[in-house]
């Protein structure tokens, strides 16, 4: 569980968060969503400790990130996976050697260890026959799997994906919603997730943070989403000509 309590962050006379608080549960797919450059970057960097917020505490499972010695926060970083927008896998290294390299760099595990966990971790994924392959021999949805493969092999406690879905087809962007989801629940990690994308809040929107210009604008599930009143929420649902009309056939139905 990650607990975030008031948080601010600024950059010069820049102040991008302005006190945003919830709590992100184990075992759930938790999304954050709002406009461009509404600080959901910022926020997720906050979360991944790359950024110190100035006000406010981040808690781990109980350990609140200012109170952790470096060594401890060291620690807390191996426990993080993270799936970054575009993949950002090593194009020199095949596909095994990218999953491997956090075992490799963090872990003092023997060659023959590694090598069962990359397996293990690359089937799970559902990649069996790509482990000799370099990234660009294989496709976006293969590439964002080999990611995620990367991101859990050291069985994080938490898992932070940044546009998990760029540049995917719908049918391919929604099978690693879905996979995400079951290693989310599988593996109970906490996993937070920032999108643009309306069909991943419809698909896994277990719990979602809206912000806008840095602050919690609104938090609920993807139930209550299509629900809300609040126009600022409804301005970003409702952006495409598609989910107007939902709207429109879901407002007359109640009516
Ligand atoms: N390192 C930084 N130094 C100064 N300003 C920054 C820094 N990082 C982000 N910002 C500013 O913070 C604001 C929020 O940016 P952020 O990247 O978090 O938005 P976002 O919601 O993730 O947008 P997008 O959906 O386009 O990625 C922007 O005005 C950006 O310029």
């Amino acid at each position: 569980m990650i607990e975030v309590d008031n948080i601010h962050k600024s950059f010069g006379d820049a102040h991008i968060l302005k006190g945003v608080s919830t709590i992100f549960e184990d075992g759930k797919t938790n999304l954050v969503i709002g406009q461009s450059g509404s600080g959901k970057t910022v926020f997720l960097k906050c979360l991944l400790g790359l950024f110190e917020p100035e006000e406010g505490q981040i808690c781990y499972n109980g350990q609140f990130y200012s109170e952790l010695s470096t060594s401890e926060r060291r620690d807390l970083r191996q426990e993080m996976g993270m799936v970054f927008q575009g993949s950002a896998l090593f194009d020199s290294m095949t596909v095994e050697g990218n999953v491997m390299f956090p075992l490799d760099m963090f872990t003092n595990q023997s060659k023959a260890e590694m090598q069962d966990r990359v397996d293990f971790v690359l089937e799970r994924v559902n990649l069996i026959d790509a482990h000799k392959k370099f990234p660009s021999e294989i496709s976006g949805g293969m590439q964002k799997r080999v990611a995620i493969a990367r991101a859990i092999v050291m069985n994080p406690k938490y898992l932070f994906c940044d546009e998990p879905n760029s540049g995917l087809d719908p049918k391919t962007a929604i099978l690693i919603d879905n996979l995400i989801q079951e290693i989310t629940k599988e593996y109970n990690i906490t996993t937070i997730i920032n999108t643009h994308d309306m069909n991943s809040v419809m698909e896994i929107g277990e719990k979602i943070i809206f912000l806008k210009n840095g602050h919690k604008e609104w938090e609920g599930t993807n139930k209550e989403i299509f629900k809300t009143d609040n126009k600022a929420v409804t301005d970003f649902v409702y952006s495409s000509e598609l989910f107007k009309k939902v709207r429109q056939m879901y407002i007359e139905e109640r009516n």
